[in-house]
């Protein structure tokens, strides 16, 4: 739930790009062929048909049963890893690096901001945070 809603808010790739290689009918549009596409997936993880008026706000409850019922089986609403044949490759690596990461850290330690962490995403290639994320780690 937390790391969709963290890919959500701050996805690392916040835009797809595709070329067509043949003209290609999308619904009422015929595209040509050679034309770059950039799909701006950040833009649909704001949607607040899907997300809600507060989809700004890191709210992981909608992804409690599962991305499907969170994105209201809209599958384009959530694309941290792009989709279909060039979906990301290390899609389950990485998440399952998180899980490990988070739980070993989360079995021995609790953590807070500090007070020194100053909210700062920034894009350049990809989402991070320009100044860093410092936490205070709290053994338990
Ligand atoms: C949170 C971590 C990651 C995010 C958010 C991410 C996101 C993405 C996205 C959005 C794409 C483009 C997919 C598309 O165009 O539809 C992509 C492609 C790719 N990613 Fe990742 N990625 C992550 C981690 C990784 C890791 C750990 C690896 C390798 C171990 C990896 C390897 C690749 C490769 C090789 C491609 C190109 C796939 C292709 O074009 O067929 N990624 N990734």
């Amino acid at each position: 739930m937390i790391i969709n809603e963290s890919l959500r808010l701050y996805p690392p790739v916040i835009q797809l790009v595709r070329k067509t290689g043949r003209e290609v009918r999308l619904g009422k549009l015929i595209v040509p062929a050679n034309l770059q596409l950039i799909i701006p997936n950040v833009a649909f993880h704001y949607d607040p048909q899907i997300w809600g008026q507060d989809a700004q706000l890191f709210k992981p409850e909608p992804f409690s049963e599962g991305v499907a019922k969170a994105t209201k089986d809209n599958m384009a609403a959530f694309l941290p890893f792009g989709m279909g044949p060039r979906i990301c490759v290390g899609f389950n690596l990485a998440t399952t690096e998180t899980k490990i990461a988070l739980s070993m850290i989360l079995q021995r330690h609790s953590f807070t901001l500090s007070p020194g962490y100053v909210y700062s995403p920034l894009q350049f290639l990809t989402v991070r945070p320009q100044h860093g994320v410092q936490v205070m780690l709290h053994s338990l």
